[in-house]
């Protein structure tokens, strides 16, 4: 293949995008990258104009974004990722930059200023490379930047006006977004769309390929671009060569001189035949033996058959405790992990091939360990454990995925027909499920929580408030965040009596631990605790509209002038497909559902809340914060 291996070299390595944007993470997720997302915390405040060149600008806000996330990752939580990617779009338009509007007005002045005339966008983007040596942290960057022209059709102020209120513009830079209704307002693109986008895929593809695949001089086919230094295309590298961990040590290679040897199955893209050979492609002998091209490889659609293989691998493992077994460095042989989770031999190698596979433990001579991403997240007793949300995704939702036919037939939840008797909600018949299932549900929240918290307490700031109440709120992990974000806030959790009776086993500890209020209740029957700001995460889209109306009109009723309701959930986008962990939980068929961002602001308004803020955080919940009218609205 040949767009492979570009990204293919960073596949054994722990990449990191330092971006909260959902259009960047979907670029770079869609070409088959994997990343973990996280969102820098820079403040774009350099000094615009200490620059001579608008992109200039952009690249130093792209290469400090990624900085502070390696040296967070660094210095925090012990996990120095090996690359970093950091990304600004600005647009410029004659002396001025534009960036993220920071309300409608600024949008309109933005979207005014564009009407009718060609304008810059400028991505800048940094790689950096990190190591760890005695403990401090070592970079290295690689940046570069993008343009691409754009002119704008003449705007009236009626159109500006009605694309300001969709409220499309907020989180772009120059307040408009190309890729949705924004493309409405275009008249011609020249250069990179996806740059425009927010992320410059073909220029970053040949930076990688520039790095991991330095050419010989008298294999260089130069390609003219306009802004891009020439190296050689990436489309002429092919998959079976050897691997290069390091760009930086991999000075000499000539990568080109190899012949495509091809690969396993028919996927075989022969290299240095002078033109450009369609990518990734299957290979079918003609009636003449020649060996034709008839259409592209269907890898997503692959990987996509493959993945129950590939979750089940996962939940295997995880049940049977396999990286528990090898945590801290600790390497085992396949006979060994057997005697120990009691299975066989050649299951046990099977098993631990497939998550050698995946990603999730490395192999070598002496045996087999955990990847640093198994360590952090697959160990069961480890702070920010997936296990207990692993261990309800093979228990539970695995059952229920098995029924999704007659589910997608019937418009229902498969509840019964997975799990006999019992009812949707673990919590309210307590009669057929035990103390343990109620703990298994509760550290599966619990370790989902402990994923999403920090990203939700710290998505707007808080500070006004005084006093919170988390409904529904569990354990207590995001109102431990909370508090730990904003120490003067007292807050309650509020949780059904099964719940409440559970939490002490999954609070904190520490002498530096503020503690959190627990209080029992059902939030459809009983008072709710006094507070000036509510919060509800992972709740609305599980109800159905009765519920939904009875809860809000509670809250509302409840919430005086100025007091405020934070939703946590994911946010799908407007036409509803992204991101497909949303749009998948959907096909649980729970009586409630996903919502977009208009949607969770017209549901909030509709029940008094106004200047409704909705936070993308690129983590796996967003957040929604609305505050209660004044009595002068
Ligand atoms: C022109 C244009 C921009 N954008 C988005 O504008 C944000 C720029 O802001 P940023 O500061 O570079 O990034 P961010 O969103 O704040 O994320 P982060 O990298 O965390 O700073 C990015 O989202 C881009 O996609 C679009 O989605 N479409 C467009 O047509």
């Amino acid at each position: 293949m040949a767009l492979k291996p570009v990204i293919g070299k960073l596949v054994s390595k722990r990449v990191v995008l330092a971006s909260a944007s959902p259009r960047r993470q979907e670029i770079l997720a869609n070409v088959g990258l994997r990343f973990e997302v996280v969102p820098s915390w820079f403040k774009e405040t350099l000094e615009k104009s200490s620059f001579a060149v608008p992109y200039e600008y952009a690249i130093e806000t792209a290469k400090q974004k990624a900085l502070e996330v390696a040296n967070r990752m660094h210095l925090k939580h012990l996990r120095t990722p090996d690359i970093v990617i950091g990304a600004d779009t600005i647009v410029t338009v004659g002396k001025q930059i534009l960036e993220k509007p920071v309300d409608k007005q600024d949008a309109y002045k933005m979207l005014s200023s564009l009407s009718g005339k060609e304008h810059s966008v400028f991505t800048g983007v940094a790689i950096v490379h990190c190591s760890s040596k005695d403990n401090r942290l070592e970079t290295e960057v690689t940046d570069f930047y993008e343009e691409t022209k754009v002119k704008f059709a003449e705007l009236s102020e009626e159109l500006l006006w009605e694309y300001i209120h969709s409220g499309e513009p907020m989180d772009k830079a120059g307040g408009y977004g190309i890729q949705a209704l924004g493309g409405m307002l275009v008249e011609y693109v020249h250069g990179d769309f996806l740059n425009v986008v927010g992320f410059p895929l073909n220029h970053f593809c040949k930076k990688l390929a520039e790095l991991y695949y330095p050419p010989l001089k008298h294999t260089i086919q130069h390609v003219k671009h306009d802004s891009i230094p020439s190296v050689e295309t990436f489309e002429n590298l092919s998959d079976g060569e050897s691997d290069s961990s390091n760009p930086m040590q991999h000075k000499s290679a000539n990568k080109l001189e190899r012949n495509g040897v091809p690969l396993s199955g028919a996927i075989h893209t022969p290299v240095n035949s002078g033109s450009i050979q369609p990518v990734c492609t299957v290979a079918v002998e003609n009636q003449s033996g020649v060996m034709e091209y008839p259409a592209k490889f269907p890898s997503k659609i692959v990987e996509l058959m493959d993945g129950f293989r590939a979750s089940k691998a996962l939940f295997v493992a995880s049940k049977l405790k396999v990286f528990d077994l090898l945590k801290d460095k600790c390497i085992l042989k396949p006979v060994d992990v057997a005697n120990k989770i009691e299975a066989s031999v050649c299951g046990t190698e099977r098993l631990l091939d497939a998550c050698a596979s995946l990603g999730l433990l490395e192999k070598t001579h002496q045996g087999y360990s955990n990847t640093d991403s198994a360590n952090t997240y697959l160990v069961s007793d480890r702070e920010y454990s997936l296990h207990g949300y692993i261990i309800h995704s093979n228990d539970r939702l695995w059952h229920l995925f098995t029924h999704l036919e007659v589910a997608v037939k019937e418009g229902t939840m498969q509840t019964h027909q997975a799990f006999g008797k019992e009812t949707e909600d673990l919590f309210q018949d307590s009669s057929y499920h035990s103390v343990e299932a109620k703990q298994r549900f509760m550290t599966a929240m619990h370790s989902i929580a402990k994923l999403t918290a920090r990203d939700v307490a710290t998505a707007f700031d808080l500070s006004q408030f005084r006093s919170v109440c988390d409904l529904g709120g569990c354990t207590g992990v995001l109102a431990h965040e909370l508090v730990q974000k904003n120490p003067n806030l007292n807050v309650t959790v509020f949780d059904l009596p099964d719940v409440i009776a559970n939490v002490s086993c999954f609070q904190p500890s520490g002498q530096h631990i503020t503690p959190v209020a627990f209080t029992a209740g059902d939030f459809f029957k009983d008072n709710l605790p006094e507070a000036d700001l509510y919060i509800l995460s992972l709740i609305l889209h599980d109800l159905n509209d009765e519920k939904i109306h009875i809860l809000l009109s509670k809250i509302s009723a409840i919430c005086k002038p100025g007091s405020a309701l934070l939703l946590a959930e994911i946010v799908l986008d407007e036409e509803k497909t992204h991101p497909p962990r949303a749009v998948l939980q959907s096909l649980s068929m729970t009586e409630g559902k996903q919502r977009s961002g208009s949607e969770y602001k017209q549901l909030l308004e509709k029940y008094g809340f106004t200047n409704v803020q909705i936070k993308i955080t690129g983590n796996v919940l967003d957040a929604i914060l609305g505050f209660k009218k004044t009595s002068a609205h």
